[in-house]
């Protein structure tokens, strides 16, 4: 199969959704690989390095898109981007739909199929394509609240671990998934008083055990919500119902009471955001204030430390886009339902119930899928 892979043109996206490491694997399987010029660059991977593992550099967008019929990604494509797909080609990146009806509707009048990373389950019912960068924004979810915490940034100028003699601050964190329990390890390393937030009984008590007392836990309730962030210095949104927009935690009104330089950092703003006050933000101009608070909100956060993101993307990916490359898109799904999951849109109709559900769409089975 012929495996397209654009520069990503987000602002301030450096990563790419393909390593050299990716692309040998792929052409030793067969495949011709095509990479957008400079693709790579901002993480170290020179098109040298595609070159010398057998892939071919193309000179633009135009030409990856019109060469590949496996188009690999990391971000949804932006306007420009699926102009530019058909119906023969597969699209495989991560896509964030729900709170997106035009992205969903360019997808759909392309004609294209759409398989978004972050629907794609394993054997737990996680989500192992989403899961890498869900580790990485959890770590740094810390760090730039850490930051935002500072005068000069509007936070309430408090160090996230005090000082012998000086509290340390209140870190809330909503969600204990992948994203949430990342964010709370970094937070406890740096001696804050972290208190995890979430509906699962059972995932609370594994967080429970994991933590030993270094971190407490709360069931999720509007009310224990309320109560807990009017205290918290630093609050992390990292809630997640797979695929849906994000159910909204906090509101305008529950915020008006939150103490002046609090930072809210909305890791879920890909998937609309889990404060009513979020809106989404670029590393350009990461943060706003609304009420006195500080809110965090960039929507591709592993994008600010693209390399190791690349790597850890490329690592949970490669397996899947082998199967598609090698099977083509429809019987590697068919072959597989964990991948199968992750189709949203084909061939002109929404193909996955929350998007549909959220959007307002019908939702379609393809009537060729045969393994969900
Ligand atoms: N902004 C960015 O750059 C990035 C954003 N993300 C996003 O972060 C979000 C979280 O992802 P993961 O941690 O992988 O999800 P996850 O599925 O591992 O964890 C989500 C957790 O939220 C809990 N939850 C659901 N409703 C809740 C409620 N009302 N109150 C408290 N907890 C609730 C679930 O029980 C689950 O434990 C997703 O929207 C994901 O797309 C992930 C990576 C990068
Ligand atoms: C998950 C996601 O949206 C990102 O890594 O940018
Ligand atoms: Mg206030």
């Amino acid at each position: 199969m012929r495996v397209g892979v654009p520069r990503e043109i987000k602002v301030h996206e450096y990563r790419v959704g393909l390593t050299p490491a990716g692309a040998a694997e792929l052409v030793q399987a067969g495949h011709e690989v095509f990479v957008e010029t400079k693709a790579g660059d901002g993480v170290g991977f020179a098109d040298s390095a595609y070159e010398a593992v057998g892939a071919k550099i193309l000179p633009d967008a135009d030409a990856v898109f019109q060469t590949g019929e496996l188009i690999v990604k990391v971000k949804e494509p932006q306007a420009i981007e699926y102009a530019r797909l058909t119906p023969d080609h597969t699209l495989f990146t991560y896509l964030h739909l729900a709170p997106d009806p035009e992205q969903t509707k360019g997808l759909m009048d392309s004609g294209c199929i759409a398989i978004a990373y972050e629907t794609v389950t394993d054997n737990e019912g996680r989500l192992p394509l989403l899961k890498p960068m869900s580790e990485v924004a959890g770590r740094m979810s810390i760090q730039v609240g850490a930051t935002a915490l500072e005068k000069s940034h509007g936070g309430r100028g408090m160090l996230l671990g005090g000082v012998p003699g000086v509290q340390p601050a209140k870190v809330v964190i909503l969600g204990g998934g992948v994203s949430g329990t990342h964010a709370a390890e970094m937070a406890v390393g740096m001696r804050a008083d972290v208190t995890i937030f979430d509906r699962s009984i059972r995932r609370l008590a594994e967080l429970d055990t994991q933590f030993q007392g270094r971190a407490k836990t709360a069931f999720s309730t509007a009310a224990s919500v309320e109560e807990a962030i009017i205290g918290a210095d630093l609050v992390v949104g990292a809630v997640l119902i797979p695929g849906a927009a994000a159910p909204k935690l906090v509101t305008r009104e529950m915020l008006k009471k939150m103490k002046d330089g609090a930072v809210l950092v909305d890791i879920a703003i890909d998937q609309g955001g889990c404060f009513e006050t979020s809106k989404p933000t670029t590393h350009q101009s990461p943060t706003f204030i609304v009420d006195g608070v500080v809110h965090y909100c960039v929507a591709n956060m592993p994008g600010a430390v693209a390399r190791t993101s690349t790597i850890a993307l490329t690592n949970a990916t490669l397996p899947f886009t082998l199967a598609i490359a090698n099977k083509g898109a429809k019987k590697a799904m068919n072959d597989d339902p964990h991948l199968a999951r992750g189709l949203n849109v084909a061939e002109g109709h929404v193909t996955y119930e929350p998007v549909a559900r959220d959007l307002g769409h019908k939702y379609v089975k393809p009537d060729w899928l045969t393994s969900i």
